[in-house]
């Protein structure tokens, strides 16, 4: 992915810039100013006086506007005498004067009501050319400088950026609906076949709810996921043994792209089992995938006019759009074939499997729940959705873990101890003893802790003016939850850049004990975010990150190949990945070599 990247793309927002005025009190943890306490926000469809005037008036709406009420005031004041008619028209027109002036200071932040402080950036492009491509440091930064909640202006988009788990709390879990919404961007609406078809960039509604309820009902949920037990057992044996010949051969093994590999391979293997042909097949089509996973994440976070500048969209200057359709095109290829061979094995009589693509297809004949349709087009846009959003997440936390490790060299032989003492070495770790497994999950827990594959998540999109910390969040603004930063606050974390497993240690012998899970019931801890747009994959992504440390640390013992040295430097995208790939020399570790044939 590229570095310039600016990987979220802000709404054209009803509102205008912001203020450039800064609130000094600062949060010390984080060296943050603190939200004005209570900075009374009013709603504009709840003020009577000021109904008719809408936050999105253009001042010369107001004027037309204004002008009409002069003239009701004028005509109605020539039936009376001059005196009162005087009054009235002194007092009608220091009425529109006032409601001018508060259209106006709406409209530039000013007063109640106000958008959050923010940098103020030039006109018409905003903050675009300051604007640093580590998204969510650059934030961070600004965060500490203009407080919890600021508002960046970018071409012709708002982007409003929340840093505390208060404000996480009232746009994720007090105002969970309004904030429900996504902005798409250009790219995106390509690649999810219109934006309206699948889950992640759908808006929440009868399509959506059904399309999650699908997914995480027939394939992600726990018992979903013990259907496909054997699948994740056989893929993790296929891993086993090609590290085995890596370790034979004494090479270095880029942790990383063997991780996608083997999680590209037990999604796709979940959503249409394994009739798609030989299993060189299979493992070509994986790799095709990697390819395609990397460019459209990329494509999501290059910097895109059409975005800042939705007026320029149809123009596709960077030529964005179209790269996105080629790789839509592909995709879209691949899942035609094998649904086009499911259709056709079923139309011969043939045997088919129980898999997720089977499910599917019968929702399809069957045209949905009566509430919302379920086409093909849903469910060629769901596989992109396990696809896109389950593979690169889930690797590169596995790879972070890793290298975390091999820089505490101390806790990763904890968890090799504690696997030695569940599991042993004259067998094979499998998924029946994660449950045993209690440190490895604490270090899964610090890991998305520290690393959180989505560092700013999806970004939210309110559908109505909202009141957050005081401030006024425009419908339509790009909401940015920066979990990275909350979960790094010293407010809430102790040494809160070290990776210590142990904090999250049901005892207090080290640490501080707190017990976090994956709900996003703690606004400090969401790297699954909160609300009803938390991530979809969280059991599959807890199974499958546990599994796959435990079978790297307990079959193997880990090097940096010779000279070199670990880089955790991080490298912001839609999707945070490490600047430079782990590459590792494993040893194995198991008694008999036997253990590692697949
Ligand atoms: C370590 C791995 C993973 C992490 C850290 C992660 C994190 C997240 C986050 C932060 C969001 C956005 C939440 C929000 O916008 O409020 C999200 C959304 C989503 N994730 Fe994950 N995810 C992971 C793995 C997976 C997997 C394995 C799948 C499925 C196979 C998946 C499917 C989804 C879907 C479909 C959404 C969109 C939900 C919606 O918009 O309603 N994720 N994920």
């Amino acid at each position: 992915m590229s570095t310039t990247s600016v990987p979220y793309i802000f709404r054209q927002a009803g509102a205008g810039r912001s203020l450039p005025g800064r609130d000094k009190r600062r949060i010390p943890a984080l060296g943050c100013p603190r939200p004005p306490a209570a900075i009374p926000t009013r709603k504009p469809r709840e003020n009577h006086r000021l109904a008719h005037i809408s936050s999105r008036d253009s001042p010369r709406t107001v004027a037309t506007r204004l002008s009409l009420s002069q003239c009701v005031a004028s005509t109605t004041a020539a039936m009376m005498d001059a005196a009162t008619t005087t009054t009235l028209l002194y007092g009608a027109l220091l009425a529109a004067a006032f409601l001018y002036v508060a259209a106006l200071r709406r409209r530039r932040g000013g007063g109640e009501g106000s958008l959050p402080p923010g940098p103020k950036g030039l006109p018409l492009l905003g903050s675009l050319l300051s604007l640093d491509p580590d998204l969510h440091t650059y934030f961070a930064g600004l965060a500490a400088r203009y407080g919890p909640i600021f508002s960046i202006r970018l071409g012709s988009k708002l982007g409003i950026v929340i840093t505390s788990p208060a404000l996480a709390r009232e746009v994720l879990r007090e105002n969970d609906l309004v904030f429900s919404s996504r902005d798409i961007p250009d790219a995106a609406r390509s690649i999810s076949y219109g934006g309206g078809q699948n889950i992640v960039w759908n808006p929440v509604g009868p399509t959506w709810r059904l399309l999650r309820r699908v997914c995480v009902r027939e394939m992600l949920s726990p018992a979903g996921l013990d259907n496909v037990h054997g699948l994740r057992r056989r893929e993790f044996r296929a891993t086993l043994a090609h590290l085995h010949a890596a370790a034979a051969a004494g090479k270095a093994v880029d942790v990383g792209a063997q991780l996608f590999l083997t999680t590209m391979n037990v999604i796709t293997g979940t959503l249409w089992g394994g009739n798609i042909g030989t299993e060189s097949e299979r493992t070509a089509v994986g790799k095709e995938f990697r390819e395609l996973v990397a460019e459209i994440t990329e494509m999501l976070g290059a910097p895109n006019v059409s975005d800042f500048f939705p007026s320029l969209t149809r123009f596709d200057l960077q030529g964005i759009r179209k790269k996105s359709d080629v790789l839509k095109t592909r995709f879209d290829e691949i899942f035609a074939r094998i649904i086009e061979q499911r259709v056709k094995t079923e139309q011969a009589g043939g045997e088919t499997s129980e898999d997720f693509l089977e499910y599917m297809l019968k929702m399809e004949k069957e045209g949905g729940d009566g509430k919302a349709s379920f086409t093909m087009t849903n469910v060629k846009a769901l596989l992109m959705d396990m696809v896109v959003g389950g593979t690169e997440t889930t690797s590169n936390t596995v790879e972070w873990a890793m290298a975390e490790m091999l820089q505490n060299r101390s806790i990763l032989r904890k968890v090799q101890e504690e696997l030695d003492a569940v599991v042993g070495v004259d067998g094979v770790v499998e998924e029946s003893h994660l449950p045993q497994l209690h440190y490895l999950q604490l270090v899964v827990k610090e890991t998305l802790r520290l690393h959180p594959a989505l560092p700013l998540m999806v970004p939210h999109c309110p559908s109505e003016d909202t009141a957050v910390g005081g401030y006024r969040v425009p419908a339509g603004s790009r909401v940015f939850v920066n979990a990275w930063a909350i979960m790094r606050d010293p407010e809430a974390w102790e040494d809160p850049t070290k990776f210590v497993p142990e904090r999250f240690a049901a005892s207090k012998d080290s640490g501080d004990g707190r017990k976090v899970d994956f709900t996003g019931s703690e606004l400090d801890y969401m790297p699954f975010g909160s609300g009803r747009r938390i991530c979809a994959g969280i059991a599959m992504a807890e199974r499958m990150t546990a599994y796959s440390i435990a079978m790297l640390l307990q079959a193997f013992d880990w090097e940096l190949p010779e000279g070199a040295a670990l880089d955790l430097t991080e490298k912001f995208g839609i999707v945070m990945k490490k600047a430079t790939p782990l590459v590792a020399v494993p040893t194995p570790r198991l008694s008999r070599p036997e253990l590692y044939s697949a």
